[in-house]
């Protein structure tokens, strides 16, 4: 459950461009200049291994972490009449238990749907099977019918927004149901509501849950997606969902992730960045593909061909993915999903949380740790340790960490974009199938060769 806490950050055009340190260390006294040029002093003894002098390159951005962000040049969303928001509407940002960061937003739910309380959009035309089979025409009842009046039995998740239901159509499509907390104090939900339906209206991809419609009505507020039959990424990288994932699925995961991104920031007419990019809202299909999920914090993207370079907004997310930069600044751009995409391939590397509170202070922002770490040479250390040290394994190892580093960026302008992850990723995965084919091959002519000599 969400609940108001100590974060409360109100825009304040006065502080923006400050260089304070930021909740997450990301501060220009514990992680820039000088910790930065040390290690780049050590690095450049140490030979001419291209991975680390790319390394050393990207790194070199660190030491320009929170110098003043934009040029004057930058043309906010917020100038533009079209999408002012109404006055007053700006509130200060509150962090919950669970240190996700919410707010009242301004925008997200500026677009209402058009049409009444029951929800049907183009989305909800299909059934699970991709057929075209008519508005799922939801009522009250359906949904009652359907969870069995909203049965324990059928609980799966919980989460800041409600409780999702496993449940099963009359026309026999499995679907998640989620359904809103009613508490008056959540009046953000009503915004989470709203920007989901729109998002999700708007979209379909593989790698994205599928909509199939909504409900409001009276203090009911309903969201029926695709069920996802095989739990979130966080649950499988903790072991909870059986076998540890081994690196080939994880590479495989984040090029799902990093398609459906690619997607929502390029391929749509106008373009959305998520916010809430993590691995608790990768949901996963018995085959381990990815399904990004949760839009209730999705945002419409600035409209670059207008001259609009980012979307001046609070800052809403997730505390250890959010983008040093928006925090900072308030402004919105794609670059923040990709930051977010970088702490989440930490994490399918290192397995870890992003906040890890139980270890000792150097190692607790997982992403500052594993960057120093692959800054200083020894990036073996980040892997999962209940990951084996296979020639492929450590090959894909320093070359995601050298992907994640450039996503980690401090400065938005030096991240790659979406596109170019996917097709980082795409190229590692090929080098990671055929190093593990050769490891493989190597070990069966090695136990082939003892098997003969003990014949
Ligand atoms: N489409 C789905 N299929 C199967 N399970 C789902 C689906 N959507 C959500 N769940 C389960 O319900 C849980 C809560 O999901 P939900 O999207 O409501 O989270 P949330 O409210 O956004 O949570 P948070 O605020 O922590 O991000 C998930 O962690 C997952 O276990």
């Amino acid at each position: 459950m969400k609940s108001p806490s100590t974060y409360s950050r109100p825009r304040s055009s006065g502080s923006a461009h400050q260089t304070t340190p930021d909740r997450f260390g990301y501060s220009s006294s514990s992680y820039a200049s000088s910790e930065v040029s040390a290690i780049q002093n050590q690095k450049s003894n140490s030979g001419g291994n291209p991975v680390a002098a790319a390394a050393r390159s990207v790194a070199a951005l660190f030491v320009s972490c929170f110098t003043p962000p934009e040029a004057s040049s930058s043309k906010s969303f917020v100038d533009s009449q079209e999408f002012k928001a109404p006055s007053g509407s700006f509130v200060s940002s509150v962090c919950t238990v669970e240190y996700r960061v919410v707010s009242d937003a301004s925008g997200a739910g500026s677009h209402r749907p058009r049409g009444s309380n029951r929800g049907i959009t183009s989305s909800s035309y299909r059934s699970a099977q991709g057929k075209e089979a008519g508005p799922l025409n939801f009522t009250m009842e359906d949904i009652f019918q359907a969870t069995r009046n909203f049965s324990p039995t059928f609980k799966v998740g919980q989460g800041g927004f409600g409780t999702v239901y496993k449940a099963k159509l009359q026309d026999g499509t499995v679907v998640a149901i989620k359904r809103a907390k009613k508490s008056l104090y959540e009046k953000h939900l009503g915004v989470e509501f709203q920007s989901e339906i729109q998002t999700l209206s708007r979209v379909e991809h593989l790698n994205l849950v599928k909509f199939y419609g909504y409900l409001e009505q009276e203090d009911e507020r309903i969201i029926v997606v695709e069920y996802v039959p095989n739990g979130t990424l966080r649950e499988h990288l903790d072991c909870i969902r059986g076998n540890i994932l081994d690196l080939a699925t994880r590479l495989d995961i984040a090029i799902d992730v990093a398609h459906a991104i690619t997607y929502l920031h390029m391929y749509i007419d106008h373009p959305i960045i998520h916010r809430d990019i993590k691995s608790s809202n990768i949901l996963l299909t018995e085959n381990f593909r990815a399904k990004v999920a949760d839009f209730g914090f999705a945002r419409q993207a600035p409209d670059s061909d207008s001259g609009v370079t980012h979307v001046s907004t609070q800052v809403k997310g997730t505390a250890g993915y959010l983008d040093p930069e928006y925090l900072k600044t308030y402004q919105l751009t794609e670059k923040s999903d990709v930051y977010s995409f970088g702490v989440l391939l930490v994490e399918l590397i290192s397995g870890r949380r992003p906040i890890e509170p139980k270890f000792e202070l150097r190692e607790r922002i997982t992403a500052k740790w594993a960057m120093k770490k692959f800054i200083e040479g020894d990036a073996i250390s980040v892997l999962d340790p209940r990951l084996d040290h296979t020639a492929a394994n450590n090959l894909a190892l320093e070359k995601t960490l050298e992907l994640a580093l450039q996503c980690l960026a401090p400065r938005r302008q030096s991240r790659p974009n979406m596109k170019k992850c996917a097709e980082i990723l795409w190229s590692i995965r090929k080098d990671y199938r055929e190093l593990s084919a050769s490891d493989f091959r190597s070990l069966s002519s090695t136990s082939h060769r003892s098997a003969s000599i003990k014949d």
